[in-house]
């Protein structure tokens, strides 16, 4: 019988960022972001997942090594010790929230991953996470 199972590698990456949207108003924006229109920096934890079917042969189906030179490109050399807003061009115009940077990570290793690619996973504090599986 196929066994599927999900591998997962952990990556932190530092960014600065605010949250402020350029269809609202100053007012508006201060209301819906508060302190967060701000430039403050985040240690954001990534955890990205893959899935597939373990090759009997090998006892993988993804080398980590693979999955690691491809976050480096995608998302590390693109996003850490990075100003979101500034230096990204990818993200020029949108929103640096969690949700947005997730649905952005995810685009940048679908590419190479394919349909492998299971989760990717945010925490942009401790506390406050975000999980997108390409829906
Ligand atoms: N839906 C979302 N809401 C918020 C996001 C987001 O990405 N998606 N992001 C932020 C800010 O970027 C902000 O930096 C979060 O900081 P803060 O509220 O200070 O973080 P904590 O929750 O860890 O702080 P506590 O000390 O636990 O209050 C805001 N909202
Ligand atoms: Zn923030």
């Amino acid at each position: 019988m196929p066994r599927q199972v999900i591998l997962t590698r952990r990556e932190v990456f530092s960014s600065s960022h605010r949250l402020f949207s350029d269809s609202l108003s100053l007012e508006e924006n201060k209301k819906v972001y508060g302190k967060c229109i701000n430039s403050h920096g985040h240690n954001y934890t990534l955890e990205v997942s893959v899935k597939g079917e373990v090759n009997p042969d090998i006892g993988m189906f993804m080398n980590i090594t693979e999955l690691k030179e491809v976050i480096k490109t995608e998302v590390m050399d693109k996003l850490d010790h990075k100003n979101l807003e500034e230096d990204v061009p990818e993200l020029k115009g949108i929103v640096t929230t969690t949700e947005n940077l997730s649905i952005f990570i995810w685009d940048q290793l679908y590419k190479h991953l394919k349909n492998f690619l299971y989760e990717v996973r945010i925490l942009e504090t401790e506390n406050n996470f975000v999980v997108y599986r390409g829906e």
